[in-house]
């Protein structure tokens, strides 16, 4: 059965990744369940509008490759326990979602038999088409790289309207924002100038796959209230990254 896309929402299908870690609220480490709740209900809002929604959620509160290899770990193995923590979020996440009534799948790129299921596209397609909330986790099921490319391969695969990317700043700046005060925000970017200028709100792997494909990309401040309702009605917020005029 497929569910009917109120007529007044921008998008009928989103892929939204969310950061791991924003999900750790105040905390120094984890999941803060306050975050995750009020993540789940605004999930919740768009599906109840019938905005067909694709999740995949960051690792980055849990474990990072990157981080562990530089502490001496081997780097796939880091890689490794990376794509397992953004697995672990994917479960905290269809647990918010279930305690709110908002029925969800969680998928892995790596098989995790009696866990979640492994991703199959046509089989992902069917669960969003029913309405239901699909968690793409474990990445891209690669080492060597991040969730934001993951977030766009999915969205590709999926056929999504956009990638919204949910972060902590509340945009793409001519620099960071969180070292730099005086940054400017961009309202709009083309993937050439997020290209050119190396701008690292998201890695350039992913910006090049969307390049390539014509995904728009919609960078957005997850702390702020009713933002990704306001976005997928229309709204302004954020910046958006797509070709351009
Ligand atoms: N030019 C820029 N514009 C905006 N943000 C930028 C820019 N350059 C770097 N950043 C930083 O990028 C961060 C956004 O990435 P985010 O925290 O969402 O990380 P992530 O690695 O994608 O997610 P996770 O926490 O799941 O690993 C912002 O917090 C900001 O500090
Ligand atoms: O395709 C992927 C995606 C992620 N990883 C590893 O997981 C962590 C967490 O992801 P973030 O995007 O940094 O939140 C990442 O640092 C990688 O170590 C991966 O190997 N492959």
């Amino acid at each position: 059965m497929s569910i009917p896309n109120d007529r007044n929402a921008k998008y009928k299908r989103i892929l939204l990744k969310l950061s791991g870690e924003a999900l750790m609220g105040e905390l120094d480490f984890g999941i803060d369940p306050k975050v995750l709740d009020r993540m789940a209900l605004e999930i919740g809002q768009l599906v109840g509008i019938g905005v067909q929604v694709g999740l995949v959620i960051g690792g980055g509160n849990l474990f990072r490759g990157a981080a562990l290899s530089a502490a001496g770990m081997d780097r796939v193995t880091g890689d490794h326990m990376g794509m397992l923590a953004t697995v672990m979020n994917g479960l905290a996440m269809r647990d918010a979602l279930e305690r709110a009534s908002i029925r969800s799948r969680v998928m892995s790129a790596i098989p995790m038999s009696g866990v979640v299921e492994h991703y199959d596209r046509r089989t992902a397609i069917r669960y969003l088409t029913s309405g239901d909330v699909v968690i793409f986790s474990a990445g891209t099921g690669n080492p060597f790289f991040t969730t934001d490319s993951a977030a766009c391969l999915r969205g590709i695969e999926i056929d999504a309207n956009v990638v919204i990317k949910a972060t902590k700043v509340d945009g793409v700046y001519d620099c960071d924002p969180v070292k730099h005060p005086n940054a400017v925000k961009y309202d709009r970017l083309d993937y050439d100038a997020v290209l050119d200028q190396k701008l690292g709100v998201m890695d350039l792997t992913a910006i090049c796959l969307v390049r390539d494909h014509d995904m728009p990309v919609r960078v957005f401040d997850m702390t702020k209230p009713g933002a990704l309702l306001n976005l997928v009605m229309g709204g302004k917020e954020g910046t958006l990254i797509d070709r351009g005029e």
